[in-house]
C-alpha cells in the first residue's frame, strides 16, 4: 500500500455558532489512495460539498485533522476541483480558461499555451481553443473544465456534481473522461453524485448520512 494521497482523522466541519451552529460533517474518517475513485453519494444536506472542500483543502475542520501526506502536507496546486454548472471565466477562451491555474503557477505564456491545447486536444475539443464559454454547450463547457484539471497534473480530482446540467448520456460521458484522466495520472478521484448510473462508474462507493460517512 502506498502513500495516502489524502486521510481525515476524526473530523467535524461546524457551520456557525452557539445555538445557531450546524453541525456539517462529524466523525469522518477516511482516505484515499493514489488510483481510488469513489462516487461519494448521500441526500441533500447530508455533507457532501462540506467534506470535498475540506479533502481539497478549500476549507478547515472544526476538529480532527486532514493531510495530504503524499503531497507533502502542500495540497496548493495538486488536487483538481470540477463544480457543479459552469466555472469557466466568460472573458477568456476555452484555452485561456485552462492556462490560468498554470499561469498561476508561474508558468510561461508559452508554456501554458501549449499545455492547454495539449490538454484540450486530449478531451477531444482541441478545435474549440478559440471559443468563448459562451459559444460552447454545458458538455463542451464541462470538458474544457476537465481540460484544465488535467492541465495541472492533479494527484487528487474532486468534482462535485459536475453533471448536474446535462442530460444523462452526456454526464455519462463527461464522468468517464473524468475517469480516464484519474486513471492516466494514477489520481485519487471523488466524484458527490445523486445519479445512481453515474455512480455505478466507479468502483469505490462512500455515504454520507446527516454528516457522517459511511466507507
Ligand atoms: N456556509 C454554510 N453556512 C451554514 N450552513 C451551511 C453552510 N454550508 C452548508 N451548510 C449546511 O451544512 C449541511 C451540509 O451541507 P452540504 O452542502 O455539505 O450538503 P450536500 O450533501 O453537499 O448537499 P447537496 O447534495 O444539496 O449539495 C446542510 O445542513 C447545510 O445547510
Amino acid at each position: 500500500m502506498g502513500t495516502a494521497v489524502v486521510t481525515c482523522q476524526d473530523v467535524a466541519r461546524t457551520y456557525g455558532r452557539g445555538g445557531k451552529a450546524v453541525v456539517a460533517v462529524h466523525g469522518v474518517r477516511c482516505s484515499l489512495a493514489p488510483g481510488d475513485q469513489v462516487a461519494l453519494l448521500g441526500p441533500s444536506g447530508s455533507g457532501k460539498t462540506t467534506l470535498l472542500h475540506l479533502l481539497a483543502g478549500l476549507d478547515r475542520p472544526t476538529t480532527g485533522t486532514v493531510a495530504w501526506p503524499e503531497l507533502d502536507d502542500r495540497p496548493r496546486g495538486r488536487i483538481g476541483v470540477v463544480f457543479q454548472g459552469p466555472s469557466l471565466l466568460p472573458p477568456l477562451d476555452a484555452a485561456e480558461n485552462v492556462a490560468l491555474p498554470l499561469l498561476i503557477a508561474g508558468l510561461s505564456v508559452v508554456d501554458a499555451r501549449a499545455m492547454a491545447l495539449r490538454a484540450l486536444d486530449s478531451v477531444g475539443i482541441g478545435d474549440l481553443a478559440d471559443k468563448l464559454p459562451q459559444e460552447l454547450s454545458g458538455g463542451q463547457a464541462q470538458r474544457v473544465a476537465v481540460a484544465r484539471v488535467l492541465a495541472g497534473s492533479p494527484r487528487l480530482i474532486i468534482a462535485d456534481e459536475p453533471t448536474a446540467q446535462l442530460d444523462s448520456a452526456l454526464a455519462a460521458r463527461v464522468v468517464e473522461l473524468l475517469i480516464t484522466v484519474a486513471r492516466r495520472l494514477t489520481a485519487a478521484l471523488v466524484i458527490a453524485t445523486h445519479d445512481p448510473l453515474i455512480a455505478d462508474l466507479l468502483p469505490i462507493h462512500w455515504r454520507m448520512r446527516d454528516g457522517a460517512l459511511e466507507c
